[in-house]
């Protein structure tokens, strides 16, 4: 039976409208569906909207016209937390403290053993780190404890946007191992304009545009299979 007879679509966005002007839409009527798990890139020109397209999946940006749903929940009920993260580009860490102190709690957010972040951020490199200050990492350590604290327990649908943003190679390969692990069971979604090549997305989307929010845009969204 196909899946989307048996389960819910993962990733349904369904005639959306969204932005931070109602006048002046960033998308109008974005449709897109994704239903099995595996690892789709996004992308599309600078201000085509893939952030703002983040922001509705995350539930914080509530869109003004149509409906969106991660495997099956309305991405805006307090359900979504449970079968979503949401990694964004920038990352909101609290300065002062440990790295350590950081996975533990975002462990304990969602209920996860905070063995297993650490057992991530070791893999990660972030082993002779954890015991420092968030405002003491560099740049590529503090993407890294970002990514693992957004990233944390168990969930069905996973958006990152601009994850290699600081990594170096090393670390890229981490991360897209991690992001490859992942993708056999969840839906993985990541937003990269430079993918790297160790990345092997299924498919990829990409969203027409770039153009100032209300200006008229080619519709819908192309898809591509990868393989
Ligand atoms: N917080 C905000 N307030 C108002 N407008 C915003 C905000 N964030 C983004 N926009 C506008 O929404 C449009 C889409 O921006 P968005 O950041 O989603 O594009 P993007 O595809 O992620 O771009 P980039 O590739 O440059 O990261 C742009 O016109 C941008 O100016």
């Amino acid at each position: 039976m196909p899946a989307s007879l048996s389960h819910p679509p993962l990733i349904h966005v369904q005639a959306v409208s969204a932005g931070f002007d109602a006048e002046r839409p960033v998308h109008r009527e974005l449709t897109l569906r994704i239903d099995a798990p595996g690892l789709t890139l996004l992308q599309g020109p600078n201000g085509s909207g893939k952030s703002t397209l983040v922001e509705v999946l995350s539930g914080h940006l509530p869109q003004t016209a149509g409906t969106v749903t991660l495997a099956g929940v309305d991405s805006r009920s307090p359900e979504a937390s449970r079968v979503r993260r949401i990694c964004r580009t920038e990352p909101a860490l609290y300065p002062t403290m440990t790295a350590r102190d950081h996975v533990v709690f975002a462990s304990a957010w969602c209920g996860a053993d905070p063995r297993e972040g650490l057992r991530r951020a070791e893999r990660h490199g972030l082993g002779p780190w954890l015991d420092e200050a968030a405002e003491n990492l560099s740049t590529g350590n503090r993407r890294k404890l970002w990514t693992i604290v957004c990233t944390c327990g168990d969930f069905d649908v996973v958006v990152l946007d601009e994850p290699f943003n600081g990594l170096d190679s090393a670390s890229t390969g981490v991360l897209c191992e991690e992001l490859t692990e992942w993708a056999a069971r969840r839906t993985v979604l990541v937003v990269a304009h430079r993918p790297p090549e160790q990345l092997a997305p299924s498919a990829v989307l990409t969203l027409p545009g770039g153009a100032a929010p209300g200006a008229a845009q080619d519709d819908g969204i192309a898809t591509r299979p990868v393989r």
